[in-house]
């Protein structure tokens, strides 16, 4: 009986196998995960779980009878230390496993800040798994001090968090400015106004000199302009690195993560990747994309051309993001753009369109989901919107689609 075996049981693996028997597949299937705990959405880790809103159940992206009455072997708190793509193998500490065809949904692992600046310090905490948000939860009390390196989406989102539960909170972007890598000037305007009015203290174009301790416990943050802060615990959010290592160790090609095809085959032909850690042609380009959605979608794509279907996948990249009240939601790539159209929304609504020249090229919405699913939509169909509609806040956007 053919044996698919997946590693890496976080969101991508856990599509993945799902759709394998939706599309018939029955064969073998184990899926191995790393850790103890059946496989979970990340999103609410760095918003309502990390609050307290949100209990650990609800985090699981299926319940445990799915794997078994799908008869899918699911393999916990269990590592993988080798692939012999020759022999079709991996390597469990002293077991071997084989396999037909192997896909790598092993996702990415956050960036840690050296040991030598004070990383290593208690205190310290990166938001990637639910060890690392249950580690943080209990300091995030009113009246704490905050240092967040980083002014991404963990930075903003935990910043968030941490000013909702009464933290006095400090932010230091390295950059010139906040979610320099996922959006354009007029959005981290918007994000650092709102910040502010909730009295985080944003720094931007400044980085961390070091952290200062006592006991093992961080207590005091020096940042490269030389300001000392006082600080009770410090969140990391300075981005992930795609976990391509078991890849690499295999002889597989990497390029921004584990490269593959239009298909989401490496350059090993019975060994695939999807999610994080895995990066694929757009446009001329190899790309990754460190979303949910693409997650989700890629793993689907791969789980259908296992069973042969030879289908490109064409991805169609969105975002979101939720902060205090705001719903920021991205469509496209802003990659390239030359102009921006401002669209004000009803109710402090707003919207950034990208264009290059007057090919419409992503959207930043900001609660303001109509706006976001007719621009998604016709990023998706290769269609643009004319700016005079776009930028007259009375239009509506509705008959773009017809255009
Ligand atoms: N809503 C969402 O979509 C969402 C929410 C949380 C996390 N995530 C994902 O989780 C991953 C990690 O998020 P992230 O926010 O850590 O990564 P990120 O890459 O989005 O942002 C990291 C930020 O840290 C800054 N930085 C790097 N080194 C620094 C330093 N030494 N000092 C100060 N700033 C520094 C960078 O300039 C960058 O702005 C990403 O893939 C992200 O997309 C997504």
């Amino acid at each position: 009986m053919t044996h698919i075996a997946v590693i890496g049981a976080g969101q991508a693996g856990s599509s993945l196998v799902a759709k394998l028997r939706k599309c018939g597949f029955d064969g073998e299937i184990t899926l191995i995960g790393a850790e103890k705990v059946l496989p979970y959405q990340r999103p609410p880790l760095s918003k309502a779980y990390l609050l307290g809103e949100m209990e650990l159940e609800r985090l699981f992206l299926r319940p445990e009878s799915f794997y078994a009455e799908n008869n899918i072997t699911l393999r916990l708190g269990t590592k993988v230390d080798a692939i012999d793509a020759a022999a079709k193998t991996l390597q469990i500490g002293d077991e071997t496993l084989s396999y037909d065809q192997l896909v790598l949904t092993t996702g990415s692992q956050p960036r840690h800040l050296p040991a030598a600046i004070g990383g290593d310090l208690g205190g310290v905490h990166v938001v990637r798994d639910l060890k690392d948000v249950d580690a943080m939860a209990p300091a995030v009390t009113d009246g704490a001090r905050a240092l967040i390196v980083g002014g991404g989406y963990i930075g903003l989102e935990a910043a968030a968090v941490c000013a909702k539960r009464g933290v006095s909170v400090t932010l230091v972007e390295m950059a010139d400015r906040i979610l320099q890598r996922v959006a354009a000037p007029e959005t981290s305007d918007y994000f650092r106004a709102l910040h502010s009015a909730q009295g985080v203290d944003i720094r931007e174009g400044v980085g961390l000199s070091h952290l200062e301790g006592d006991a093992g416990k961080v207590t005091c943050a020096v940042l490269a302009d030389g300001t000392r802060l006082d600080v009770d615990f410090v969140v990391v959010g300075v981005g992930i690195t795609p976990a391509s290592e078991l890849a690499a160790d295999a002889g597989l090609e990497i390029e921004n993560g584990i490269r593959t095809d239009e298909l989401g085959r490496t350059s090993d032909p019975a060994i695939w990747a999807a999610g994080d850690c895995a990066s694929f042609p757009y446009k001329g380009q190899q790309i990754r994309l460190e979303s949910v959605p693409n997650a989700i979608d890629q793993a689907e794509v791969v789980a259908e051309n296992l069973l042969g279907a030879e289908k490109a996948y064409v991805a169609t990249p969105w975002f979101w993001s939720d902060q205090y009240d705001v719903k920021l939601q991205i469509a496209g790539l802003n990659s390239g753009y030359d102009n921006v159209v401002t669209r004000q929304g009803a109710d402090g609504s707003m919207s950034f369109w990208y264009y290059t020249g007057d090919q419409l090229v992503a959207v930043d919405a900001m609660n303001d989901p109509r706006a976001y699913m007719v621009a998604k939509r016709l990023i998706e169909a290769g269609k643009t919107a004319d700016k005079a509609i776009v930028a007259d806040p009375e239009a509506d956007l509705k008959p773009l689609l017809k255009a």
